[in-house]
């Protein structure tokens, strides 16, 4: 698939989604640590990226996002902002009740 639409459709299907460099159990940068420690710290699951992994996403998704560096994170959607404005966020408290509600809005899956 063209980066580019690879880049929307992960927008689109994951509500809560992380782009960074390495992985939130093992970042490869300080800055991805801190906006992966936030967004664990709120209690629901999340997707991520690792744009190490992914060098044509890395390349591609801050022009399209008009946002120059990683981590991002997005949110239904809409670039919430990078490592700066999610531990902002976090330390105001206004992180945790953002992530619930757009985790309530987007339900997953029972297997029951
Ligand atoms: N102040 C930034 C810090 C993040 C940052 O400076 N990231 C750099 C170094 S990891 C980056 O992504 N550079 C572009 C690249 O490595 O592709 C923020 O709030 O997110
Ligand atoms: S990889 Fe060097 S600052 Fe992020």
């Amino acid at each position: 698939m063209e980066t580019l639409e690879k880049i929307k459709q992960q927008i689109a299907e994951n509500p809560i989604l992380l782009y960074m460099k390495g992985s939130p159990k093992l970042p490869s940068c300080g800055f991805s640590a801190q906006a992966a420690q936030a967004l664990m710290s709120c209690g629901h699951a999340f997707a991520y990226v690792d744009i190490l992994q992914n060098p044509d996403i890395r390349a591609e998704l801050p022009k399209y996002a008009e946002w120059p560096t990683f981590p991002q994170l997005w949110l239904e959607g809409e670039l919430v902002g990078g490592c700066d404005i999610i531990i902002e966020m976090f330390q105001k408290g206004e992180l945790q009740p953002l992530i619930e509600e757009v985790a309530e809005r987007h339900p997953a899956p029972q297997a029951d």
